[in-house]
């Protein structure tokens, strides 16, 4: 799903004062594209994430999913493209801790009303994938900080989104656990052609990432593809 914003700005006002919190920012994100979204902090980066991620909306300009442009549609709407579409995995991985690990998975799966036989298989298949199989029935608390990372990502992709927004995947893990997670996420990423977008300051995320949007006080200032280099032709 190609994402789209046409010159989105994001204001708050704290009293007298108002803060631009993004300004002008225009993008255009393709089907599968890997993108990370760098700045120092207070940059803008969450911000902008959580209006392409239909949880915030702009001050002005115009956000499009596909073909839904985001600004037009009322909140029960909204609420079907967040469910249904994106998966998000924050730092914080908001897992529900009453809930096994399992249970955790399978909860979007509940929530779009998947029959109980196909929630089964397929938070199974997302368990192995993830490599936390082992740990299905044990609730969420007993786990480290990558075990439950993985259970975020577990959960944000079981409903099969075309796109994943994280902010800061890997600010709670040590850099070993880290580069594993991304080295999951990119397989699910080349294998389903999920599109990516993370806001981090981590160089590993950095690295890995087909485009680096790097954005300054509210502001996109560098958008580049990574990778190989064009070829220079030799003459003569
Ligand atoms: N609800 C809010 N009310 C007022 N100001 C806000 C609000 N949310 C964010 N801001 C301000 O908007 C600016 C951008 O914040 P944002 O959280 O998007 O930055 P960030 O790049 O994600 O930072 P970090 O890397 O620290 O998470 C900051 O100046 C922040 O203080």
């Amino acid at each position: 799903m190609k994402i789209r914003t046409d010159a989105v700005c994001k204001e708050y006002q704290l009293g007298r004062s108002t803060v631009h919190a993004v300004r002008n920012a225009s993008i255009t994100i393709n089907a599968g594209e890997f993108v990370a979204i760098k700045g120092p902090s207070g940059s803008g980066k969450s911000t902008l994430l959580h209006m392409i991620g239909a949880l915030d909306q702009p001050t002005s300009g115009e956000i499009w999913l596909g073909d839904s442009k985001l600004n037009d549609l009322d909140d029960s709407r909204l609420a079907t493209i967040r469910r249904n579409e994106i998966g998000f995995i924050f730092q914080s991985f908001n897992l529900i801790p009453v809930l096994s690990v399992f249970g955790n998975v399978e909860l979007p799966l509940r929530l779009q009303r998947v029959p109980a036989q196909e929630r089964k298989q397929r938070v199974e298949e997302m368990l192995h994938a993830v490599g936390l199989t082992q740990r299905a029935l044990h609730k969420t608390e007993e786990l480290s900080g990558g075990q439950r990372q993985r259970v975020a990502i577990a959960r944000a992709l079981v409903t099969r989104p075309q796109v994943i927004l994280s902010d800061e995947p890997t600010a709670n893990l040590d850099s070993k656990t880290g580069d594993e997670i991304l080295d999951l996420m990119r397989r699910l990423n080349q294998d389903h052609q999920v599109t990516l977008i993370f806001a981090t300051h981590d160089h590993s995320i950095v690295e890995r990432a087909d485009r680096v949007v790097s954005i300054l006080d509210g502001e996109i200032i560098d958008d580049r593809r990574m990778g190989a280099e064009p070829k220079l032709m030799s003459v003569g």
